[in-house]
């Protein structure tokens, strides 16, 4: 384990700011120390204690609680105390430099972001999918993220992959030991249904995979980027969804310049909408550089809302700058994204381009009134591959996901190999092998201190 995994660690632990409490927080060998110097008396295994927290000079910084849990039953596995004070900057301050002082014989250090949690995780309290379940409980931004971040939190994730991994071990044993009797290998594998072990771990996992999907996009959401000519009602768009005046809205052709953006949510999933300069040809230097950004945009979308103007759809310009835009959009759009029909302006639009554009596989809406807009929230939705589990999501993120999938192929792959037979055990073995070193990676039994400090490092202070 590295150096720094030992210090004593203090930080505070409460948000910055003013607060009815506050709490500075130390881990590690130095906490008796501390106490000592702080409290100036011992203080019972995990009970609140009213005293005053004195300073070097004997004077005391604030009066409040503290709590010592002593290793390992507390949050990181190491000794903790944690100091309750009221919730001013300052004061605060005064404590965490206290501390730092009376452990600095032990070399007691300021704790970087997530390193509380890290030792958590080092000292086996919790794994890996729960630490990122804590930090992605802190950062929920909507109830439902909450919720699953705190199912995963409770372990239901982690749950789900260990009795994946149990599964893939049991089959692993059965490949593994056919291996070392080959004459006996078909009766061997035929008897334990090796091919039915094999299908039901992939349904398990497909059903893993979808739950975890859910969850991750409840964590990430999705760029929703609204493109289209000039004038087809863009900022009015994003307006509507966004139940605020946030864009400019005029009658000029060519108002947005510079994109604007608004997260909103949907039953509880994020979407970053992006509003952007209407695309044209154009001379003007400042919409240039718009019409630029917005394809900045365009390209790193997961959908695109094309949008058309209904009442346009007799002029034979207006038709030209469409198609004209949508050859841009096919030929620029780097992977298969998504690209939505969207036909605004339903309120003031004549019934007969309103029947022409009926029927395919588009929403029609006004922007202005409202109406169709449901619709084109469900679309969004969909499109996004939202399924409102009725067991609830449970939180994962994307890093999750793409293990999963890798242990999806490497189950694929396995199969294959199992319908190969003799020659190919030791091979269908190795799939195995890699399955289950995928899953591994998730809770973190298996993993570098590279991926270690890009997941703790995101942490917030403090936690
Ligand atoms: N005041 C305070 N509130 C807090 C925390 C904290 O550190 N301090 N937490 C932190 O962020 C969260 C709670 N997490 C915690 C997790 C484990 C233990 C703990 O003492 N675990 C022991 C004993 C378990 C038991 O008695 O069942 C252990 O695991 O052995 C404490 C807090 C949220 N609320
Ligand atoms: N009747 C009607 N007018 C609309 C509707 N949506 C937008 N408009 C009008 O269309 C004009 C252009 O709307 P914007 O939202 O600014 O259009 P835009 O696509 O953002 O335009 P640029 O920023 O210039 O590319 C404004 O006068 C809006 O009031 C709608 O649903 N019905
Ligand atoms: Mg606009």
């Amino acid at each position: 384990m590295l150096a720094r995994h030992n210090d004593p660690i203090a930080a505070i632990a409460t948000a910055p700011g003013r607060g009815a409490v506050g709490i500075v927080r130390v881990s590690g060998a130095s906490v008796a120390a501390v106490i000592e110097a702080v409290c100036g008396r011992a203080l019972k295994p995990r009970e609140a204690t009213y005293l005053p927290f004195r300073a070097a000079d004997g004077s005391a910084i604030d009066q409040g609680l503290a709590i010592h849990f002593p290793a390992p039953h507390s949050y990181t596995g190491e000794d903790v105390l944690e100091l309750q004070a009221h919730g001013g900057p300052v004061v605060l301050q005064l404590l965490l430099a206290r501390c730092l002082e009376a452990g600095k014989a032990n070399g007691m250090r300021v704790a970087e972001p997530g390193e509380f949690t890290e030792r958590a995780f080092l000292n086996d309290k919790i794994d890996l999918a729960q630490a990122e379940a804590i930090a992605d409980l802190i950062d929920a931004s909507t109830e439902a993220a909450a919720r699953s971040a705190s199912r995963s939190l409770a372990g239901e994730f982690s749950g789900e992959i260990h009795a994946l991994r149990d599964a893939l071990i049991h089959l692993r044993m059965l490949v593994e030991a056919t291996l070392d009797f080959p004459e006996e290998e078909i009766d061997f594998l035929q008897q334990a249904d090796a091919k039915g072990q094999l299908e039901r771990l992939q349904q398990t996992l497909a059903r893993v995979m979808l739950r975890a999907r859910q969850g991750a996009l409840l964590r990430e959401g999705i760029k929703v980027v609204i493109a289209g000519q000039p004038n087809a009602g863009k900022s009015s768009l994003l307006n509507a969804l966004a139940g605020a005046e946030l864009a400019i809205v005029t009658p000029v052709a060519g108002t947005t310049r510079d994109v604007v953006s608004q997260t909103i949510q949907i039953e509880g999933v994020p979407l970053h909408v992006i509003d952007t300069a209407g695309l044209r040809d154009s001379q003007d230097a400042v919409e240039k550089i718009g019409i630029e950004r917005a394809w900045g945009q365009i390209e790193t979308a997961d959908a695109v809302l094309f949008l058309h103007d209904l009442t346009r759809q007799s002029s034979p310009d207006y038709l030209c700058g469409d198609v004209a835009v949508a050859h841009a959009l096919a030929t620029r759009l780097p992977r298969a994204v998504p690209v939505i029909d969207v036909w605004n302006k339903l309120d003031a639009a004549p019934s007969a381009h309103v029947a022409r554009v009926a029927g395919h596989d588009s929403i029609t809406l006004s922007a202005k009134t409202g109406a169709g807009l449901g619709a084109l929230r469900q679309k969004l939705l969909d499109v996004a591959g939202w399924q409102s589990a009725p067991e609830g999501v449970y939180m994962a993120r994307e890093r999750h996901v793409h293990a999963l999938r890798r242990v999806e192929s490497h189950l694929m792959e396995a199969g294959a190999l199992l319908a190969q037979r003799a020659q190919a055990l030791d091979l269908m073995a190795e799939e195995l092998r890699l399955a289950q070193n995928c899953l591994n990676e998730i809770t973190g039994e298996f993993n570098s201190d590279d991926l270690l400090g890009v997941i703790f490092s995101s942490f917030c202070i403090g936690k």
